[in-house]
């Protein structure tokens, strides 16, 4: 089949992203799609050379993009309210699917855009609008459609969050970190978004709209920022078991909905006031489900441009006509499943937690590390108990690198061997998870 033709309108962070993945995953993204998806046409006001456009126009004209005959899906990432809602309603006449990362837009102009693309029965998806890489939206649509949600509570904007994180844990200033969000590519255009509430309200507000089955409205949502927090209070906080954590909190009541942003102090024990850096997360209570909590980089390059290319692919999938494609039972389709082999355990690798029962002898450490370092296995630490436990037995704890089970099966059966050992050795295996 035919690969999908893109364009994109936009070049800058998230545009220049969605570039790099679409081409780094693209065999991967086709046999989930069910066809390829070639970006035809670019258009922005700032070329970048470091992304790789070779065979694709590029223009600095949007509407171009939205007229070119050419292309079935516009990717709106140029941001801002009123020359976004032009672009996307073009589109959308000219019978084009629209992916955009743009809240602000869906926020304020979303109903309009919606009404405007059933009438002309276009696809408009917005994943990367709300928590950047995590698939919140689709989380909520779809994985808790059985719910009546009761309330969220979210970490939803990544610059205010690295703001508040950095302030606290290396005691940075406010400015300091924000230059350093904008250089990332984490801050709005207008970072007054970020520190004032207005990009979070903007997402809580699709949010809520998700959750709850209403309308968007943004201009009813309450808005505070983070720039009126000092450190004194950071500190009380924490003096009182507490975390200063930004939060959208939408929660439904019989009186109507609460849809605010503010600063709030949560337990410093719970998940949530353990989100830290540029990283998002979305805690979301139905009646069903209960609680769930989900996590990820909320700005960034390639963190949202995962989140724009999946909604390219949902796209891709939904022009099918074949409504097993539409959703492959397994994520990618069954023609495109791959042979990769599963290993066996014994070419798995972890690193590896060892207890050694030893008797107090000396010389024992030096041939424990020296049957580990024959087999190409580093010692990450080693702590050895001073007190003798019964019988003389010293226990000795490592921890070690990485390495092929394998490798760790014979190094444990030449210990075992050693004189000055006892019994067996204790394996556990440690993954850092990072
Ligand atoms: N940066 C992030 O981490 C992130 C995360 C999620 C969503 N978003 C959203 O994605 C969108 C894009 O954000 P970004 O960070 O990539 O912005 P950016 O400023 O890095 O890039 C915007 C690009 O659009 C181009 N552009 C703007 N107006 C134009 C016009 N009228 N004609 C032609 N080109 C135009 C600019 O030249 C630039 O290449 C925004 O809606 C933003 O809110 C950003
Ligand atoms: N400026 C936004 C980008 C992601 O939406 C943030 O920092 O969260
Ligand atoms: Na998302």
């Amino acid at each position: 089949m035919n690969p999908v033709k893109v364009g994109i309108c936009g070049l800058g962070t998230v545009g220049g992203g969605t570039v790099n993945v679409l081409k780094r995953n693209a065999e991967e993204i086709a046999r989930r799609a069910g066809r390829g998806i070639e970006v035809v046409q670019i258009a922005t006001r700032t070329p970048k050379p470091q992304y790789q456009t070779t065979g694709i126009t590029m223009t600095d004209d949007v509407f171009a993009v939205a007229s070119n005959p050419e292309i079935d899906i516009v990717v709106e990432l140029i941001g801002g309210y009123s020359v976004a809602r032009e672009l996307v309603l073009k589109a959308i006449d000219n019978g084009k699917h629209v992916v955009t990362a743009n809240k602000a837009l869906i926020a304020v102009h979303g109903n309009e855009i919606f009404a405007r693309a059933r009438e002309k029965g276009v696809i408009v998806a917005f994943e990367a609008a709300v928590a950047g890489g995590i698939p919140v939206i689709k989380a909520i649509r779809e994985g808790l459609a059985a719910n009546r949600i009761n309330w969220l509570a979210g970490i939803i904007n990544g610059t205010g969050n690295f703001i508040l994180s950095e302030m606290r844990e290396k005691g940075r200033t406010f400015e300091d970190v924000l230059t350093e969000a904008q250089a990332l590519g984490y801050a709005e255009a207008d970072p007054t978004f970020d520190v004032e509430g207005i990009d979070a309200a903007h997402k809580l507000t699709i949010l809520a709209s998700i959750a709850f089955g209403i309308p968007l409205q943004f201009d009813k949502a309450y808005t505070e920022g983070i720039t009126k927090l000092t450190t004194a209070d950071v500190n009380y906080a924490e003096a009182l078991g507490y975390r200063i954590k930004h939060l959208g909190v939408a929660r439904r009541t019989d009186a109507g909905i609460e849809l605010r942003v503010h600063p709030t102090l949560i337990p410093a024990d719970r998940l949530i006031a353990n989100v830290n850096g540029v990283m998002n997360a979305v805690m979301v209570n139905g009646d069903a489900a209960g609680s769930t909590l989900f996590y990820g980089a909320g700005a960034g390059i390639e963190a949202t441009a995962s989140a724009v290319v999946a909604d390219l692919v949902d796209v891709v999938r939904a022009l099918t006509t074949d409504p097993t494609n539409r959703v492959p039972h397994l994520a990618f389709q069954p023609d495109s499943l791959s042979d990769h082999p599963i290993l066996p355990i014994t070419d798995c690798e972890s690193a590896y937690y060892l207890r050694i029962q030893a008797k107090d002898r000396p010389g024992v450490l030096a041939q424990v590390a020296s049957i580990l370092s024959e087999r190409g296995i580093n010692i990450e630490s080693i702590m050895q108990k001073e007190v003798e436990e019964q019988d003389g037995l010293v226990p000795m704890i490592l921890v070690t690198h990485r390495v092929a089970e394998q490798r760790m099966n014979d190094a444990i059966a030449a210990l075992e061997a050693l004189n000055d050992v006892v019994g067996n050795v204790v394996r556990i295996r440690v993954e850092q998870l990072n």
